[in-house]
């Protein structure tokens, strides 16, 4: 069959055919009929590559942009300003992460925390973030901004921000909701309370030489919560497990797209129908003349049924040759438990 969407492949060959490019416009059509197409397209792709770009996605370039200067301007300071910003615990996941604190790595999924310690040492990512949760003055967690005029716009920018990915969440599932044949509006109310984890992603430059050969700019891993909006600059580097062959395939940042993935909390709540497939950062490619890998910018976008729900698996994803895999567990236990486990 030929859809517009495969001549895409056909005509940028660095598209890795295993990574559909999806879309979004038809997600506010007035026709049913196009947002349950749009729906199934993101099923499929969910339940198979478990990674997808969406293009047309509602998400003002302006805010974009402003994002990703931001978070550079903030990643410029000085390391006693971040640090004092410091990330303290996995309930509140906000704050400043250094590099090496956070390690991901396949280990991680079965918990052996002695060998992620290890592998901490010999080859930490080499990576910095800023982790960024809902604002809420009243809660018990609270964000950490810089007290100074750079304090506020870094605010300003990123809650702004924050709003335009928690819409674009919402809208995947009410799209997620047809093409799942749910009932009418079940989705809806796990995604009210946008609980969700805003990531700035540093990848400092570094010297060809001093980049050994384990050393990933991020470690193999799964993502945690239910799906992940990325945004990655043009330096490259982000990398996919192909579900069809094991091999990890290059996911080619395509200008204006978002990257898609499904988390392990999807996977469960799915009863294993969608995949949370294993990706990593890695240096980029540069020619034999190059002394530098230059630094890359990414922001992650990290989505999660409203803490306070109870994620069982979903009723259209059982049936009698197909039981229940999972019991049910709550939403803030288990990234709580999975965040646990990944940070020094
Ligand atoms: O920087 C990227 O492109 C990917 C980051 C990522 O996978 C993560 O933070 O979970
Ligand atoms: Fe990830």
């Amino acid at each position: 069959m030929t859809t517009a969407e495969n001549l895409d492949h056909l005509c940028n060959p660095k598209l890795p055919e295993s990574i559909p490019l999806i879309d979004f416009s038809d997600y506010n059509s007035t026709d049913l009929q196009k947002k349950v197409n749009l729906g199934k397209k993101l099923v499929d792709a969910f339940s198979t590559a478990g990674f997808v770009y969406l293009k047309n996605c509602p998400l003002d370039n302006f805010d974009r942009d402003e994002m990703f200067k931001t978070s550079k301007e903030f990643f410029a300071k000085s390391s006693d300003y971040k640090v004092n910003l410091e990330w303290e615990s996995a309930e509140s996941n906000r704050g400043y992460v250094q590099q090496g604190r956070e390690k991901l790595t396949e280990l991680d999924k079965v918990g052996r925390a002695d060998e992620i310690g290890l592998l901490r040492q010999v080859s930490p990512d080499i990576k910095e973030t800023f982790e960024i949760g809902k604002e809420n003055p009243n809660g018990k967690f609270q964000n950490r901004w810089p007290d100074d005029e750079f304090g506020k716009k870094f605010k300003s920018t990123s809650l702004k921000f924050y709003d335009q990915m928690h819409k674009i969440n919402v809208e995947i599932m009410k799209l997620l909701n047809f093409g799942l044949d749910l009932p009418e509006g079940y989705l809806d109310s796990f995604v009210t309370d946008g609980d969700n984890n805003l990531r700035l992603l540093h990848y400092p430059s570094v010297e060809k030489k001093t980049l050994s050969k384990e050393n990933k700019r991020a470690g193999a891993h799964c993502d945690y919560g239910s799906i992940t909006l990325l945004l990655q600059d043009m330096s490259g580097g982000l990398e996919v497990k192909d579900y069809k062959t094991g091999e990890y395939v290059k996911a080619t940042p395509i200008a204006d797209t978002i990257v898609v993935n499904v988390g392990d909390m999807m996977q469960r709540w799915t009863n294993d129908k969608f995949k949370s497939t294993l990706h990593r950062v890695v240096k980029p490619y540069i020619s034999e003349d190059e002394t530098t890998y230059p630094a890359r910018f990414s922001i992650a976008y990290f989505c999660n049924p409203n803490f306070d729900s109870i994620i069982e698996c979903l009723p259209t994803c059982v049936d009698e040759g197909n039981p229940k895999k999972y019991g049910p567990i709550s939403s803030f236990e288990h990234l709580v438990e999975r965040l646990s486990s990944t940070y020094a």
